[in-house]
């Protein structure tokens, strides 16, 4: 890249480099042009050689491991080699649509068939993304990583992961959900640590006891009146509903009260998973569901002509600017309510004396997650988080903390509902724990519903097949991946994914067992008799090392929780007629819609 200046006075022409030196050539009138055209063509043909020899060495380091060949033209996954695998995304033949999301693949079906085919048996595979022009140096190498201990060595190994980076370019499309500050936050730095510190301060007995009791409130006066209004509008004793939408509102609802101890709106009565075409929303949930449903719409686009769905870009930035001014606006209210604290503190020096700052003024009558990302150090100023990170760590927690909890809770329903057995045994553990607390304003203490076995098997279990988050790495330098005898050489520059709900279904030895939902295989008791599998080497559903997932006390607490209550109150069936849930590869991995009929049982309060 560089620009030639002539100079019309002395005829001497510089050549600027933007990268690198700055070399001047002077040169006089006569000089041939063709010489700095000859270095103009030279220097970009060697950039070009430089550039294709290295796609070639990763193509040729990536196409040796396993994976569906790109020149089978009979495989399903390429339907042309020119598209490479994007058909794991896009429905081609159009045969079997997603209702409401035509053109959009079966993406987990599509990704399951292949793991079962490559990964499932070598713990890793290969893929590429997106072929333009036939010619694989275009394409993206994608490695999908599902062996246990080669997780290991990527996210965990100190050797191997120094040089791996939480980086890979699909964090790009998590940024316009999780706002612009999102991408800093993956740098390992100094200040992130902090970040994380603060944040697992945070996650601690008390914000979990606060879980449950807000749980417990919105269950009982929110919730489940409303579900019983539906089932007694209708004089039925059932009542059927998209239980995906309920447990997204509510997951919302929770976050938003424990963490910042403020409503999102999840539970108001027009809250939908999609969010309502109006940029004027009052409620953060509102916001960004629409957020998310425009991002949905924009990903079935070719990316070259976003710029010119010019009334959606709009919307989509006012939703941003409205989400963001929403934040501020918590942040301002917080800080103003600690800014009155302190003045009446320093009126009273036995107060100061007392406690540090950061334990009596920050979280002070909150005790909320936030409260803990605000917290001050009295000795250390460059501790303190500015208003650009606290925003950037709220909409952190807005994008990983409520798809994800809502996913696992409505799949687990499901799972309850196709095994009837399974549920049986849950509501007699819970119904016997309940027996001892009369009425709503006596309900079980968050360590009571910890205590439950059952309970504990089946949410580990919903979490071991149906863990929706991807986790994403880039590698800075080669590196070897080792599977018993086996080693795989990764080039510099993959996108290598990990997807704990692949890693959870076994190594290939196991796999029929380990396919199917058998919470028994948690329970030590049961454990050898009619399960087989070794389910703890493989179930990692919130990562691991430390990048791991920092919200996961919350995310268990508020999914164990709901649970206990529901299945208390209810029994859920499979609705006659609904299809199985469609999964679709998207930031998370997200069921299409899950049908579910909820009957009141007969002797619950
Ligand atoms: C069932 C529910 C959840 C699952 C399965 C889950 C899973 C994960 C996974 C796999 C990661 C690692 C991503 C990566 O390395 O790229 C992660 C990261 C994270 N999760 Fe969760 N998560 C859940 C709920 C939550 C909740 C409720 C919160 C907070 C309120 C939360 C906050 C975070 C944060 C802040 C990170 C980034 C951690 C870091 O980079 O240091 N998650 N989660």
């Amino acid at each position: 890249m560089f620009s030639t200046v002539i100079d019309a006075n002395d005829g001497t022409s510089s050549v600027d480099y933007s990268h690198g030196t700055v070399t001047t050539l002077s040169i006089d009138a006569n000089t041939p042009y063709f010489i700095l055209l000859t270095l103009l063509i030279a220097t970009v043909v060697l950039g070009l050689v430089h550039w294709f020899s290295k796609k070639m060495r990763i193509v040729r380091m990536v196409e040796v491991l396993p994976g569906p060949s790109l020149s089978e033209s009979n495989n399903a996954f390429t339907p042309h080699p020119w598209l490479a695998h994007l058909s794991l995304a896009v429905d081609f033949s159009g045969e079997n649509p997603i209702p409401g999301y035509p053109g959009v693949a079966r993406s987990f079906d599509n990704l399951m068939q292949l793991h079962k085919q490559f990964s499932q048996k070598d713990g890793i595979m290969r893929l590429w993304a997106l072929n333009p022009f036939k010619l694989l140096p275009f394409a993206q190498p994608l490695v999908f990583i599902t062996d246990p201990e080669m997780v290991q060595q990527v996210l965990k190994d100190k050797n191997i992961s120094k040089d791996i980076i939480k980086e890979a370019e699909i964090y790009g499309l998590c940024k316009a959900l999780a706002g612009d500050s999102f991408l800093e936050m993956l740098e390992d730095t100094p200040r992130w640590k902090h970040q994380r510190k603060l944040t697992a301060l945070g996650m601690n007995q008390s914000l979990l006891e606060r879980t449950n009791s807000v749980t417990i409130k919105l269950l009982y006066e929110t919730v489940f009146p409303q579900w019983d209004g539906t089932a007694s509008a209708a004089h039925e004793p059932t009542f059927t509903m998209e239980a995906g939408e309920w447990c997204t509102r509510l997951a919302a609802e929770i976050l938003g009260i424990v963490a910042f101890s403020r409503s999102f709106g999840g539970l108001d009565s027009d809250a939908t998973k999609k969010g309502t075409k109006n940029s004027n929303h009052q409620s953060l949930y509102a916001l960004f569901r629409r957020l998310q449903f425009i991002i949905t719409k924009r990903s079935e686009r070719l990316p070259f002509l976003i710029p010119f769905y010019f009334k959606e870009n709009k919307e989509f930035q006012q939703c941003q600017d409205k989400l963001n001014s929403i934040i501020q606006s918590i942040l301002e209210e917080r800080m103003s309510k600690y800014n009155q604290g302190k003045a009446v503190q320093c009126n009273s020096p036995e107060n100061l004396a007392q406690q540090s700052r950061s334990s009596q003024l920050s979280r002070g009558e909150f005790n909320d997650l936030l409260s803990y990302l605000m917290m001050e150090d009295e000795d250390d100023d460059r501790y303190r988080l500015t208003e650009k990170e606290l925003l950037g760590n709220v909409r952190m927690f807005l994008f990983a903390g409520q798809d994800t909890s809502a996913i696992v809770l409505s799949q687990t329903l499901y799972e309850l509902a196709t095994h009837q057995s399974t549920q049986l045994r849950l509501q007699k553990e819970v119904d016997a724990l309940f027996a001892q607390f009369d009425s709503p304003d006596h309900q079980p203490a968050y360590k009571d519903i910890m205590r439950l076995e059952y309970l504990d098997a089946v949410t580990k279990e919903a979490l071991r097949l149906h863990s929706p988050a991807g986790v994403a790495r880039w590698n800075l330098v080669d590196i070897k991946l080792t599977k018993g005898d086996h080693t795989y050489s990764i080039p510099k520059g993959t996108n290598l994914f990990v997807y704990p709900c692949l890693t959870g279904r076994g190594d290939g030895q196991n796999h029929e067992s380990l396919d199917e939902f058998i919470p028994e295989r948690f329970l030590k008791e049961d454990r050898g008799n009619q399960v087989s599998g070794k389910p703890e080497s493989c179930y990692m559903p919130f990562s691991i090392g430390p990048r791991n997932c920092v919200g996961h006390p919350l995310a268990t607490a508020e999914i164990k929780v709901v649970l206990a209550h529901l299945v208390h109150r209810y029994t859920v069936r499979k609705t006659e007629g609904s299809e199985e849930p469609i999964k679709m590869v998207q930031i998370n991995i997200m069921p299409h819609q899950i049908m579910l009929d909820f009957e009141r049982r007969q002797f619950s309060g």
